[in-house]
Protein backbone atom coordinates (compact mmCIF):
# COMPACT_ATOMS: atom_id res chain seq x y z
CA UNK A 1 0.00 0.00 0.00
CA UNK A 2 1.29 3.36 -0.37
CA UNK A 3 1.56 5.38 2.10
CA UNK A 4 0.80 9.36 1.28
CA UNK A 5 1.58 11.95 3.17
CA UNK A 6 -1.33 12.70 5.04
CA UNK A 7 -1.42 8.64 6.21
CA UNK A 8 1.88 10.31 8.42
CA UNK A 9 1.18 12.22 11.59
CA UNK A 10 4.07 13.92 11.97
CA UNK A 11 6.83 14.34 9.35
CA UNK A 12 10.68 15.76 10.19
CA UNK A 13 11.87 17.13 6.83
CA UNK A 14 15.59 18.15 6.01
CA UNK A 15 15.49 19.70 9.56
CA UNK A 16 18.94 21.68 10.96
CA UNK A 17 19.74 23.16 14.20
CA UNK A 18 22.72 25.43 14.57
CA UNK A 19 23.87 26.74 18.10
CA UNK A 20 26.10 29.22 16.88
CA UNK A 21 29.23 27.43 14.91
CA UNK A 22 27.71 23.79 16.16
CA UNK A 23 25.46 21.86 13.67
CA UNK A 24 23.15 20.24 16.64
CA UNK A 25 20.68 18.43 13.76
CA UNK A 26 22.25 17.94 9.84
CA UNK A 27 19.15 17.40 7.78
CA UNK A 28 17.02 15.18 10.12
CA UNK A 29 14.21 13.48 8.50
CA UNK A 30 11.97 10.36 9.96
CA UNK A 31 8.08 10.77 10.05
CA UNK A 32 5.71 8.70 12.41
CA UNK A 33 2.66 7.01 11.17
CA UNK A 34 -0.82 6.86 13.42
CA UNK A 35 -0.35 3.67 15.64
CA UNK A 36 3.44 3.48 15.13
CA UNK A 37 6.35 3.25 18.11
CA UNK A 38 9.37 5.17 16.62
CA UNK A 39 12.59 4.89 19.06
CA UNK A 40 15.20 7.79 18.64
CA UNK A 41 18.62 6.72 20.24
CA UNK A 42 21.93 8.09 19.68
CA UNK A 43 25.50 8.48 21.79
CA UNK A 44 25.76 11.62 24.24
CA UNK A 45 25.37 14.66 22.23
CA UNK A 46 23.66 13.02 18.77
CA UNK A 47 21.03 15.51 19.16
CA UNK A 48 18.23 13.58 20.32
CA UNK A 49 17.05 16.49 23.11
CA UNK A 50 17.74 18.91 20.16
CA UNK A 51 15.08 16.99 18.43
CA UNK A 52 12.82 16.52 21.00
CA UNK A 53 12.67 20.32 21.54
CA UNK A 54 11.89 21.12 17.57
CA UNK A 55 8.83 18.64 17.63
CA UNK A 56 7.61 20.40 20.94
CA UNK A 57 8.49 24.15 19.44
CA UNK A 58 10.99 24.82 21.84
CA UNK A 59 13.53 25.41 19.23
CA UNK A 60 13.04 26.40 15.60
CA UNK A 61 14.66 24.62 12.75
CA UNK A 62 17.07 27.13 10.94
CA UNK A 63 16.62 24.68 8.20
CA UNK A 64 13.89 22.48 7.15
CA UNK A 65 10.29 21.54 7.92
CA UNK A 66 8.18 20.04 10.06
CA UNK A 67 4.34 18.59 8.88
CA UNK A 68 1.94 17.58 10.84
CA UNK A 69 -0.98 15.57 9.46
CA UNK A 70 0.29 16.89 6.13
CA UNK A 71 0.46 20.71 6.80
CA UNK A 72 3.40 22.77 7.60
CA UNK A 73 4.27 23.58 11.28
CA UNK A 74 5.68 26.77 11.28
CA UNK A 75 5.26 28.12 14.38
CA UNK A 76 3.96 26.18 17.11
CA UNK A 77 4.72 26.65 20.61
CA UNK A 78 4.79 23.90 23.76
CA UNK A 79 1.51 25.36 24.68
CA UNK A 80 -0.36 24.86 21.66
CA UNK A 81 0.83 21.17 21.26
CA UNK A 82 -2.91 19.87 23.28
CA UNK A 83 -4.72 21.27 21.17
CA UNK A 84 -2.96 20.07 17.64
CA UNK A 85 -3.58 16.75 19.48
CA UNK A 86 0.03 16.03 20.20
CA UNK A 87 1.46 15.22 24.55
CA UNK A 88 4.77 15.36 26.07
CA UNK A 89 6.59 14.24 29.04
CA UNK A 90 9.35 15.39 30.11
CA UNK A 91 12.78 14.42 31.66
CA UNK A 92 12.54 16.80 34.55
CA UNK A 93 8.55 15.66 35.08
CA UNK A 94 7.84 19.75 35.64
CA UNK A 95 5.07 18.62 37.96
CA UNK A 96 3.43 21.75 40.22
CA UNK A 97 4.46 21.25 43.29
CA UNK A 98 1.65 22.90 45.15
CA UNK A 99 -1.17 21.13 42.75
CA UNK A 100 -2.47 17.74 43.77
CA UNK A 101 -1.84 14.52 41.57
CA UNK A 102 -5.52 15.10 40.09
CA UNK A 103 -5.08 18.66 39.52
CA UNK A 104 -1.67 18.03 37.89
CA UNK A 105 -3.13 15.61 35.51
CA UNK A 106 -6.06 18.00 35.01
CA UNK A 107 -3.76 21.11 33.40
CA UNK A 108 -2.37 18.51 30.75
CA UNK A 109 -5.64 18.94 28.95
CA UNK A 110 -4.37 22.28 28.46
CA UNK A 111 -7.94 23.87 29.35
CA UNK A 112 -8.01 25.31 32.23
CA UNK A 113 -7.07 28.92 31.34
CA UNK A 114 -10.04 28.82 29.04
CA UNK A 115 -12.46 28.15 31.43
CA UNK A 116 -12.89 31.12 33.45
CA UNK A 117 -11.81 31.14 36.91
CA UNK A 118 -14.98 32.97 38.05
CA UNK A 119 -17.57 30.52 36.73
CA UNK A 120 -15.23 27.57 38.09
CA UNK A 121 -15.06 29.12 41.26
CA UNK A 122 -18.96 29.29 41.38
CA UNK A 123 -19.74 26.12 40.10
CA UNK A 124 -21.69 27.00 37.19
CA UNK A 125 -22.51 27.48 33.26
CA UNK A 126 -20.44 25.71 30.88
CA UNK A 127 -17.15 26.43 32.37
CA UNK A 128 -18.14 23.87 35.63
CA UNK A 129 -19.70 21.33 33.60
CA UNK A 130 -16.61 21.36 31.31
CA UNK A 131 -14.33 20.96 34.64
CA UNK A 132 -16.12 18.27 35.65
CA UNK A 133 -15.77 16.58 32.44
CA UNK A 134 -12.08 16.90 32.91
CA UNK A 135 -11.87 16.14 36.63
CA UNK A 136 -13.85 12.52 35.63
CA UNK A 137 -11.25 11.95 32.83
CA UNK A 138 -8.16 12.83 34.98
CA UNK A 139 -9.42 10.15 37.32
CA UNK A 140 -10.28 7.50 34.60
CA UNK A 141 -6.45 8.12 33.32
CA UNK A 142 -5.39 7.61 36.84
CA UNK A 143 -7.38 4.74 37.08
CA UNK A 144 -5.81 3.19 34.35
CA UNK A 145 -2.42 3.72 35.54
CA UNK A 146 -3.25 2.26 38.58
CA UNK A 147 -2.74 5.37 40.73
CA UNK A 148 -5.86 6.75 41.63
CA UNK A 149 -5.37 5.77 45.07
CA UNK A 150 -2.90 8.99 44.95
CA UNK A 151 -5.18 11.74 43.19
CA UNK A 152 -5.44 13.80 46.52
CA UNK A 153 -1.47 13.48 47.47
CA UNK A 154 1.01 16.13 46.34
CA UNK A 155 3.32 14.86 43.97
CA UNK A 156 6.79 15.37 46.35
CA UNK A 157 4.96 12.82 48.80
CA UNK A 158 5.74 10.16 46.00
CA UNK A 159 7.99 7.93 45.04
CA UNK A 160 9.39 8.53 41.48
CA UNK A 161 8.49 6.15 39.76
CA UNK A 162 4.74 6.60 40.62
CA UNK A 163 5.83 10.90 40.06
CA UNK A 164 6.67 10.00 36.44
CA UNK A 165 3.48 7.69 35.60
CA UNK A 166 1.79 11.33 37.16
CA UNK A 167 3.59 13.06 34.29
CA UNK A 168 2.37 10.55 32.06
CA UNK A 169 -0.97 10.51 32.97
CA UNK A 170 -0.86 14.54 32.56
CA UNK A 171 0.29 13.63 29.12
CA UNK A 172 -2.38 11.61 28.41
CA UNK A 173 -5.71 13.38 29.68
CA UNK A 174 -5.32 15.66 26.35
CA UNK A 175 -5.84 12.01 24.68
CA UNK A 176 -3.19 12.77 22.23
CA UNK A 177 -2.87 11.35 18.70
CA UNK A 178 1.00 11.32 19.13
CA UNK A 179 2.92 11.34 22.41
CA UNK A 180 6.23 12.49 22.56
CA UNK A 181 8.38 10.84 25.71
CA UNK A 182 11.54 11.93 26.75
CA UNK A 183 13.53 9.39 28.42
CA UNK A 184 10.66 7.88 30.41
CA UNK A 185 12.69 5.01 31.94
CA UNK A 186 15.33 7.02 33.51
CA UNK A 187 15.29 6.63 37.34
CA UNK A 188 12.92 3.51 37.30
CA UNK A 189 13.33 0.26 38.81
CA UNK A 190 13.78 -2.81 36.37
CA UNK A 191 10.49 -4.16 37.81
CA UNK A 192 9.32 -0.10 37.29
CA UNK A 193 10.81 -0.48 33.34
CA UNK A 194 9.20 -3.77 32.26
CA UNK A 195 5.52 -2.27 33.29
CA UNK A 196 6.65 0.76 31.51
CA UNK A 197 7.21 -1.12 27.79
CA UNK A 198 3.66 -2.72 28.26
CA UNK A 199 1.98 0.28 28.84
CA UNK A 200 4.12 1.86 25.89
CA UNK A 201 2.85 -0.95 23.31
CA UNK A 202 -0.91 -0.70 24.87
CA UNK A 203 -0.71 2.88 24.38
CA UNK A 204 0.22 1.98 20.72
CA UNK A 205 -3.00 0.98 19.67
CA UNK A 206 -4.67 4.41 20.87
CA UNK A 207 -1.76 6.77 19.85
CA UNK A 208 1.53 7.15 17.98
CA UNK A 209 4.24 7.12 20.51
CA UNK A 210 8.31 8.77 20.09
CA UNK A 211 10.22 7.86 22.21
CA UNK A 212 13.75 8.95 23.25
CA UNK A 213 15.62 6.68 25.55
CA UNK A 214 19.30 5.37 26.37
CA UNK A 215 17.70 2.02 27.58
CA UNK A 216 18.47 0.18 24.62
CA UNK A 217 16.54 -2.82 25.75
CA UNK A 218 13.77 -0.87 26.15
CA UNK A 219 13.85 1.23 22.62
CA UNK A 220 14.39 -2.58 20.91
CA UNK A 221 11.70 -3.94 22.76
CA UNK A 222 9.07 -1.90 22.21
CA UNK A 223 9.81 -0.03 18.68
CA UNK A 224 8.16 -0.37 15.54
CA UNK A 225 10.87 1.87 13.87
CA UNK A 226 14.48 3.11 15.29
CA UNK A 227 15.71 6.11 14.27
CA UNK A 228 19.83 6.73 15.28
CA UNK A 229 21.43 10.04 15.55
CA UNK A 230 25.49 10.53 15.68
CA UNK A 231 26.39 14.02 15.66
CA UNK A 232 23.19 15.64 14.47
CA UNK A 233 22.58 13.12 11.54
CA UNK A 234 20.05 10.30 10.83
CA UNK A 235 23.14 7.18 10.76
CA UNK A 236 20.29 4.56 10.59
CA UNK A 237 16.47 4.28 10.39
CA UNK A 238 14.68 0.97 10.42
CA UNK A 239 13.05 -1.79 12.28
CA UNK A 240 14.89 -2.78 15.79
CA UNK A 241 16.39 -5.75 14.57
CA UNK A 242 17.78 -4.41 11.75
CA UNK A 243 19.11 -1.40 13.05
CA UNK A 244 20.87 -3.53 15.87
CA UNK A 245 23.39 -5.18 13.50
CA UNK A 246 23.35 -1.67 11.11
CA UNK A 247 27.63 -1.62 11.53
CA UNK A 248 27.59 2.22 11.28
CA UNK A 249 25.31 1.79 14.37
CA UNK A 250 27.90 -0.03 15.86
CA UNK A 251 30.54 2.05 15.06
CA UNK A 252 28.71 4.87 16.37
CA UNK A 253 28.63 3.78 19.76
CA UNK A 254 32.21 2.67 19.81
CA UNK A 255 34.19 4.49 23.21
CA UNK A 256 30.15 4.53 24.93
CA UNK A 257 29.64 2.47 27.85
CA UNK A 258 28.50 -1.16 26.57
CA UNK A 259 24.94 -0.18 28.95
CA UNK A 260 24.73 1.93 26.12
CA UNK A 261 25.02 -0.18 23.10
CA UNK A 262 22.51 -1.46 21.00
CA UNK A 263 23.18 -4.68 21.00
CA UNK A 264 22.93 -4.92 25.10
N1 LIG B 1 21.38 25.41 23.92
C1 LIG B 1 22.52 24.93 23.40
N2 LIG B 1 23.54 25.75 23.10
C2 LIG B 1 24.68 25.26 22.55
N3 LIG B 1 24.87 23.97 22.23
C3 LIG B 1 23.88 23.11 22.51
C4 LIG B 1 22.66 23.54 23.11
N4 LIG B 1 21.85 22.44 23.26
C5 LIG B 1 22.55 21.40 22.79
N5 LIG B 1 23.76 21.78 22.34
C6 LIG B 1 24.76 20.93 21.71
O1 LIG B 1 24.13 20.28 20.62
C7 LIG B 1 24.57 18.92 20.51
C8 LIG B 1 23.38 18.00 20.61
O2 LIG B 1 22.91 18.05 21.95
P1 LIG B 1 21.64 17.26 22.46
O3 LIG B 1 21.42 17.64 23.88
O4 LIG B 1 20.52 17.45 21.51
O5 LIG B 1 22.16 15.76 22.37
P2 LIG B 1 21.54 14.44 23.04
O6 LIG B 1 21.62 13.38 22.01
O7 LIG B 1 20.21 14.75 23.61
O8 LIG B 1 22.59 14.17 24.20
P3 LIG B 1 22.38 13.42 25.63
O9 LIG B 1 22.15 11.99 25.30
O10 LIG B 1 23.70 13.64 26.28
O11 LIG B 1 21.22 14.07 26.31
C9 LIG B 1 25.61 18.73 21.62
O12 LIG B 1 26.88 18.93 21.06
C10 LIG B 1 25.26 19.81 22.61
O13 LIG B 1 26.42 20.20 23.34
Amino acid sequence: MTITSHEKLLEVDGVTVRFGGLVALHDVGLSIRPGTVVGVIGPNGAGKTTLFNVVCGFLRPDEGELRWKGRPLRKHRPDQLAGLGIARTLQGLGLFGGLTVLENVMTGAGRLARTGALASLLGTGRAARDERELRARSEDVLAELDIAHVADLLPGALPYGVRKRVALARALVAEPELLLLDEPASGLSTAEMDELATRITSLSEKTAVVLVEHHMDLVMRVCDEVVVLDFGEVIATGPPDVVRVDPAVADAYLGTAPEEQPSA
